[in-house]
């Protein structure tokens, strides 16, 4: 979900004093993509039925048919009009007063598509036997995609190379085995340092590379990253390890504070995910962890690998690699053609890059965007579950939120009220019953063990709905890599950007990049509530439920925000949870890079209509001195949030706490030794590369 910000209503609580609640000064008008003043809809949803109904939509959700009606006074028409009114203002306001949702264009442009697989097999390349067995047999694998059968002889020549293939496509044993190729030919078994360093981000690749090594069992792989003790990593450095595999920043606190490592017999470094690397800020990490090889060897074989080719992967390059071979598998930088048709030229002028790099998405991968308003996110997002998960069942879903608190927190709504019950409740169905949702999590603020507990407990399952952090989806590479997540390896996958109104104009910059997404409609997904009875709304005397009637599924998304918003009111906890998460998503927010605020600003979101997607009636007035408890998870102690919407730090304290899902865990120890670093740096002892 790479747009965040969103809400959802259905408020029983009176709408006037949701918005009448908010001071001047956090209140947000809406405004439309284009910046102008917000239009109010044309065809407003209709509230009829509940003015109908007697009572507040939330104590007609809770079963009320049973409950006695009030005795109705006599009232003058003064006072009937009043009365009126303030039906109307207990009716939920889930469809009303929200901003119009703008068209979607439709480009109608040629994506870039890659070939992922190839006829050729492994056994005619020139490798161990036992290595080709092992493809064979371990992975199952028997022909090679195009990037493998591209880089693997180049990378068992000898030569550098900068590979770029679509996400999915196979880059981790396109490096692998020419690595393990050459390690299993050593002499000598017994060394100090490793002879292979990968920096990486994800566990797969460790995965991948261990199942490889399986019959040479005299050549050991190490993975370095947040979460575990450092004393035992340290001892495991001081084994011996040769292909040491690891997360930039853990690596760099490793090179800062950990007198065993050393690099003097390195002969590969492998950059993975290089684009990802220095989105997520690790460029400085990277330069250090090159100083420090450097300094020890001159000469290695580097790989870089990468989905996209962005400037910055291609500056990375230039300083990493040496004479290389560059790889790609379409040729996907293609400037926008001359003779580009109208509908390409639009688009592409619709943004301000000032590069236009086209991005390969897997073919069997099909994108979506959705436009909601913030009031109605959480009800349009559950609605989506329950069709994907309950109704068509067998489905395996991500949900991307921008911080950890929204992932603890949303985690909690949806089992409680989507899946009825709690996370022990839920712990006894490890394998799904029909039906049945199973939520997962996974975020930087959990231990490595459950980090990985969970994602192999997701790997293995063929449902299950995961939700978890990614950092600020701003670049199109990074809405790249999100969606390829699924659809890997040739297989199907669908992804679904959801966006605010105000932020539908990124739909335009990915098309100027050549992502092609179809629109999904709101009231489509909505619609999947008519399937489930437990959302119905229970009114003396009301008709039997006829299909997809607008009306009644606007009354069902209001009783499921209902659910929502009295589990987020039952307790004072639970409120400043939903406070706390909701202003982890705002400090998100900020962090957007400065060419995109024209689509992702702060400004253009509705405070009120924000908090309804966080289950909160009111706007909230005191975000930046929330207290930090209130999470029922056990957490690492973090810095105080309420420092990170001050104007003049926030901004930046976020990114690295955004960051710190993919850092060292180690960053107090790390802080110290970096300004002692910094010391000497000034004292002219180390250099960066530039
Ligand atoms: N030749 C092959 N045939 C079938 N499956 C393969 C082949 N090579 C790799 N795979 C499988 O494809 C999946 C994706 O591979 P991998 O993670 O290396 O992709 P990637 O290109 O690195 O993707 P990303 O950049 O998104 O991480 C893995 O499950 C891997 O086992």
């Amino acid at each position: 979900l790479p747009g965040r910000g969103s809400g959802r209503s259905g408020s029983p609580e009176p709408r006037q004093r949701a918005d009448g609640a908010q001071s001047g000064a956090l209140k947000r008008k809406l405004q439309s993509p284009h910046g102008n003043p917000p239009v109010k809809r044309k065809r407003e949803l209709s509230t009829n039925t509940f003015r109908k109904g007697s009572t507040e939509p939330d104590r007609r959700e809770e079963g009320s048919s049973s409950q006695k009606p009030v005795p109705k006074k006599r009232l003058s028409d003064k006072q009937n009009e009043s009365q009126k009114n303030k039906h109307f203002i207990k009716t939920s306001s889930l469809f009303k007063n929200n901003p119009d949702i703008p068209e979607i264009h439709r480009y109608f442009m040629q994506q870039v598509q890659e070939n992922v697989f190839t006829t050729d097999s492994f056994s005619q390349l020139d490798l161990h036997p036992h290595l080709i067995s092992t493809i064979n047999t371990v992975l199952n694998i028997c022909s090679m995609t195009s990037v493998q059968k591209q880089t693997i002889p180049v990378l068992l020549q000898g030569r550098d190379a900068l590979v770029r293939s679509q996400t999915g496509s196979g880059k981790t044993l396109a490096y692998g085995i020419p690595l393990v190729q050459s390690l299993q030919g050593m002499e000598s078994k017994i060394q100090v340092g490793p002879t292979a360093l990968n920096i990486f981000l994800a566990l797969q690749s460790f995965d991948t590379i261990q199942k490889l090594l399986k019959p040479f069992t005299w050549i050991v792989p190490g993975v370095l990253m947040g979460g575990e003790k450092r004393k035992s990593e340290k001892a495991r450095l001081r084994k011996g390890i040769n292909i040491l595999i690891s997360t930039p920043g853990r690596l760099v606190d490793h090179i800062k504070s950990t007198e065993c490592i050393h690099f003097h017999r390195t002969q590969w470094l492998i950059i993975d995910e290089a684009d990802r690397i220095l989105d997520l800020g690790f460029e400085k990490d990277v330069a250090v962890i090159l100083n420090a090889l450097n300094a020890e060897r001159e000469t290695r074989q580097n790989v870089l690998l990468s989905a996209t080719l962005t400037e910055g992967v291609t500056r990375l390059a230039d300083i990493s690699l040496n004479d290389p071979v560059s790889i790609s598998i379409a040729d996907e930088i293609q400037k926008v053609p001359e003779a580009a048709s109208q509908t390409d030229r639009e688009a592409s002028s619709s943004s301000n890059c000032m590069e236009q790099e086209n991005f390969a998405v897997p073919e069997t991968l099909q994108q979506y965007v959705m436009v909601v308003p913030s009031k109605l996110r959480l009800v349009t997002l559950a609605a989506f579950i329950l069709q994907k998960c309950k109704f068509e069942k067998r489905h395996k879903m991500i949900i991307f939120f921008s911080s950890c608190e929204q992932v603890e927190f949303y985690h909690e709504l949806l089992v409680k009220v989507l899946a009825g019950g709690s996370e022990s409740e839920q712990a006894g169905h490890s394998s799904l019953s029909s039906g049945s949702l199973r939520f997962l999590r996974l975020h930087g603020d959990m231990e490595q063990e459950e980090r990985t507990e969970v994602f192999q407990e997701f790997l293995k399952s063929k449902t299950g709905i995961l939700l978890c952090t990614y950092n600020a989806p701003a670049s199109p590479a990074e809405y790249i890599h999100r969606i390829g997540r699924t659809a890997r390896i040739g297989c199907r996958g669908s992804s679904l950007l959801v966006l605010a109104p105000s932020e539908a104009g990124y739909v335009s910059l990915l098309a100027s990049h050549k992502i092609n997404v179809s629109e999904l409609k709101m009231e489509k997904v909505l619609a999947s509530l008519m399937k489930d009875d437990r959302f119905k709304l229970h009114r003396p005397g009301s008709k039997k439920s006829c299909g997809k009637n607008p009306q009644e599924v606007r009354e069902r998304a209001t009783v499921l925000q209902t659910k929502f918003e009295n589990l987020v009111h039952s307790s004072e906890g639970n409120v400043r949870w939903a406070k706390k998460a909701l202003q982890s998503f705002l400090c998100a927010y900020t962090t957007y890079p400065r060419d995109l605020k024209h689509i992702f600003h702060i400004k253009s979101l509705h405070l009120g209509h924000v908090a309804k997607s966080f289950g909160l009636r009111d706007a909230p007035q005191n975000l930046t001195a929330l207290p930090t408890a209130g999470s029922k998870r056990k957490t690492k102690p973090r810095p105080k949030r309420s420092e990170l919407l001050k104007k003049t730090q926030g901004k930046q304290r976020l990114a690295e706490l955004l960051r710190s899902e993919y850092s060292s865990g180690m960053d107090t120890a790390g802080a110290k030794v970096k300004k002692k670093k910094r010391k000497q740096r000034k004292a002219g002892n180390q250099q960066i590369p530039t």
